[in-house]
């Protein structure tokens, strides 16, 4: 069982351009942890995201995941075989592709590419995870036709079938109705049990994060302020 933290930012600034959106960061998610940040539009949340993801480069300061050093580009590969993504109101786009395809597409890359087949244990993985997202019966399904929980029930899978120890989760439940919503917080409960995962979830709605989370922070003015606590 790993311990310590997930991920941890050292003095972080970022930001596009010469701009930084956020300056002198210091944030940690214990292993284990699931925590919340809330933040006005255009806080930059997302941004943090993509700097713990190295989409972004940093301006200063250091990220370590599970207390290794990621910063600027170094262990790219490793990083991405860690952090599960799911992004906001991300859809497969506009071709047919069924639900299991689309699933399986998310190990592409890892286990195989252009030259390597999925393997049966690429096809196992996928069905497993689909299985816990309550997605199996609908394996050959037209992802084009799926509502929006089922949608991001999707995303979650195609982020899980790398076996990600750590999952960052940008707005999942925006946009569903109560019942979707639900459903899909019953998810990310059992996920989070079931594969052991960190969890970091940009939310808009302090009640659903406290629903969810052992801790909630806040993003604002560039900065990471400390929210609340509760005890799962
Ligand atoms: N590619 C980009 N180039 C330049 N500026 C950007 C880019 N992406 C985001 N920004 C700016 O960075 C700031 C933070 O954006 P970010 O998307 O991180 O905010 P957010 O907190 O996730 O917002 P929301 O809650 O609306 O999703 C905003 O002022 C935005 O305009």
């Amino acid at each position: 069982m790993l311990k310590g933290n997930a991920i941890e930012l050292t003095n972080i600034a970022v930001g596009y351009g010469d701009t930084p959106i956020l300056r002198g960061v210091d944030f940690k998610v214990k292993v284990g942890e699931f925590v919340s940040i809330l933040g006005e539009n255009g806080a930059g949340k997302t941004t943090l995201f993509k700097s713990i993801l190295q989409i972004l480069p940093l301006m200063s300061g250091k990220i370590k995941i599970f207390d290794r050093e990621v910063s600027n580009g170094r262990d790219n590969t490793w990083l991405r075989s860690q952090i599960g993504y799911v992004p906001q109101r991300h859809n497969q786009g506009n071709f047919p592709i069924s639900v299991f395809d689309a699933t399986l597409l998310g190990r592409w890359g890892s286990s195989f590419s252009y030259f390597k087949r999925p393997s049966a244990e690429d096809k196992e993985i996928t069905m497993e995870i689909l299985n816990t997202v309550d997605l199996s019966h609908m394996l050959q399904h037209d992802c084009r036709r799926l509502s929006g929980g089922q949608t991001q029930r999707l995303n979650i899978a195609r982020a899980l079938v790398r076996k990600p120890k750590i999952l960052l989760l940008d707005e999942p439940t925006t946009h569903l109705d109560a019942e979707a919503q639900n459903k899909l917080d019953i998810t990310i409960a059992s996920i989070r049990k079931q594969y052991d995962l960190s969890i970091l979830m940009i939310s808009h709605n302090q009640s659903h994060a406290l629903k969810l989370s052992n801790r909630v922070v806040h993003l604002s003015k560039g900065k990471i302020h400390p929210g609340l606590g509760v005890a799962l």
